[in-house]
């Protein structure tokens, strides 16, 4: 049995989290993290701790959907006792995305700023239409429930990053976040990206190619967390017999 922690356990994806490890056949829940209060009830032998080492001590991977400054901690911790670790968190500063990097030169890390299958085929499609279809405009839309913190979603960036790579453009130059008054004719290279929020929408990407008289619009759309919980799962069981190194859900996915 692979034993596996939850930091984020009291959160939308933790409450999924917690379900789908239990009721799997290869894992036991070992630990779960609870910042501040864990209002389910636990199978007895669950660690609920509000201690990320003392978490990790007890874990063979643990998968993070939480804070930013929880991912931080994680790497953190984890670089004094190497375990593996499925981060979905989005939000990262560029200080937390190279801290990832620093920890998984000791431990195998997994990060998906989307864990679905549907995104990961998105993000090649992306690339491969960006760079075959160097006129088009590319705009991105991305949709989430109001209690969304982070914007835009970090699948959007992601789906950017593939559109910019398609054209061998930097996105920090190109990204264009928002539109209001007199800002003049769109430039050739921009890629924009929108974020809209309301209700319980759980995701929406729309990455669309625009042209004089023609249109793609490629949209993924997740109707349901356990798309993300799932394939988290699948992620840490597929990691704990990596080797130290930065993965994708590609690579999981082998993709
Ligand atoms: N990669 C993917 O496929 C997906 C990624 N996500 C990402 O996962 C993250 C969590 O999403 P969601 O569950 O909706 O968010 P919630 O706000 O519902 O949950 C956040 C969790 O993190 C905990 N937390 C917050 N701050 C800290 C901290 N400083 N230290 C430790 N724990 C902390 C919260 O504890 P408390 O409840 O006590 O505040 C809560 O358990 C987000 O970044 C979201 O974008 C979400 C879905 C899919
Ligand atoms: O916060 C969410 O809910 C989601 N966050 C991720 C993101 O920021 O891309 C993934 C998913 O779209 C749901």
């Amino acid at each position: 049995m692979i034993k596996t922690g939850i930091l984020g356990a009291t959160g939308r994806m933790g409450a999924h989290l917690i379900k789908n490890v239990m009721e799997d056949d290869t894992l036991e829940l070992s630990a779960v993290h609870v910042y501040d209060e864990l209002k389910q009830e636990l199978p007895e032998g669950v660690l609920a701790t509000n201690s990320i080492p003392e978490m990790l001590k007890v874990c063979d991977v643990v998968i993070d959907f939480s804070a930013p400054a929880a991912t931080q901690e994680l790497c953190e911790a984890a670089m004094e006792n190497p375990t593996a670790l499925v981060i979905a968190t989005t939000g990262l500063s560029v200080h937390q995305q190279n801290l990832i990097e620093e920890a998984s030169k000791k431990m195998p890390v997994l990060y998906a700023s989307n864990m679905s299958a549907g995104i990961a085929l998105l993000k090649q499609l992306v690339q491969q239409v960006s760079s075959t279809l160097k006129d088009f405009d590319i705009e991105i839309v991305e949709m989430h429930h109001r209690h969304k913190v982070d914007a835009p979603s970090g699948t959007a960036l992601t789906l950017a990053e593939f559109a910019a790579k398609g054209r061998g453009l930097d996105l920090e130059k190109v990204r264009v976040s928002g539109r209001d008054g007199q800002i003049g004719p769109r430039s050739k290279d921009e890629i924009a990206v929108m974020a809209l929020r309301g209700g319980d929408i759980v995701g929406r990407h729309t990455v669309g190619f625009y042209n004089d008289g023609e249109y793609i619009e490629l949209t993924h759309v997740a109707t349901s967390r356990e798309t993300f919980s799932k394939g988290a799962i699948r992620a840490a069981k597929w990691l704990v017999d990596q080797e130290p190194g930065l993965y994708s859900i590609n690579d999981c996915l082998g993709i």
